[in-house]
């Protein structure tokens, strides 16, 4: 397997002079495509912080940043790097993000409209998206009419709606019930099985645990433990 992602002795430290905070320190990891790989830890340890290094959501301090081999951090202007996210990485949040005003198959198609295809077109492709996710009779609702396992699902699937080779989840969910985030847990991977996307999971949810091909341990910002257990729920 080649790396999606590769970081080498990354750092981070939030603010300045005495309230300087280093939130990371030193991590050196690849991730793997066709995998689903969950970042655990207590609060405070990093997690979210090495999500954004990893979705150029936040820059590191330092060390070194390379997605397809490409180093985010060799002079890269803010337009590039949103560049580069929008062409291969997806975001799914705790609270799923969704336009209130707009329907389910509407909320997949925003993430459709910046390859300007035809409404129709459009239309087709998040059907076809929310289908796969179980979610077609679903299409014409609106968030508020959706529990939250629907909200999330859509919300997956408008991240899967670009197309991308990495998809970032942090705590997706969080805010749903055991079998509900089991579920999710379920669909995140099989979309890092199926369609061979580098799945990152951030998460506190023991139900979501089984599903990890790879387990990574943070501490204090440091990477204390990285394994990919024997048996895995696929
Ligand atoms: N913008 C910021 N400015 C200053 N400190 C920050 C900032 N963002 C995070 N931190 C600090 O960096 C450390 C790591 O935060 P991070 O959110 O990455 O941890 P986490 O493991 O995701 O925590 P949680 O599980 O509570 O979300 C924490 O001590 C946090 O207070």
């Amino acid at each position: 397997m080649s790396a999606v992602l590769s970081l080498r002795e990354v750092g981070v430290t939030y603010g300045r002079g005495a309230t300087a905070f280093q939130a990371l320190h030193g991590i050196s990891l690849d991730i793997e495509p066709g995998e689903m790989t969950l970042m655990l830890g207590p609060s405070g340890s990093g997690k979210t912080s090495l999500l954004q290094v990893m979705g150029c959501l936040l820059r590191a301090s330092r060390g070194s940043v390379r997605l397809f081999g490409q180093d985010l951090h060799a002079g890269l202007t803010a337009e590039a790097l949103a560049a580069l996210r929008l062409q291969h990485i997806g975001f799914v949040f705790q609270h799923y993000n969704l336009f209130p005003t707009l329907k389910a198959w509407e909320n997949v198609a925003v993430a459709l409209d910046i390859k300007a295809l035809p409404r129709a077109q459009q239309h087709a492709q998040a059907l076809a998206l929310l289908d796969r996710l179980g979610l077609a009779d679903r299409a014409g609702h609106y968030p508020s009419e959706l529990s939250g396992g629907q909200k999330q699902r859509v919300a997956i699937a408008r991240a899967m709606a670009g197309a991308p080779r990495v998809l970032l989840a942090d705590e997706p969910t969080a805010a749903l019930d055991g079998k509900t985030g089991q579920g999710v847990a379920a669909t995140l991977h099989e979309l890092a099985h199926r369609d061979g996307v580098a799945v990152v999971v951030v998460s506190h949810d023991p139900r979501v645990e089984p599903f990890g091909d790879r387990v990574l341990h943070l501490e204090d910002g440091r990477l204390v433990d990285d394994r990919r257990p024997p048996r895995s729920s696929a």
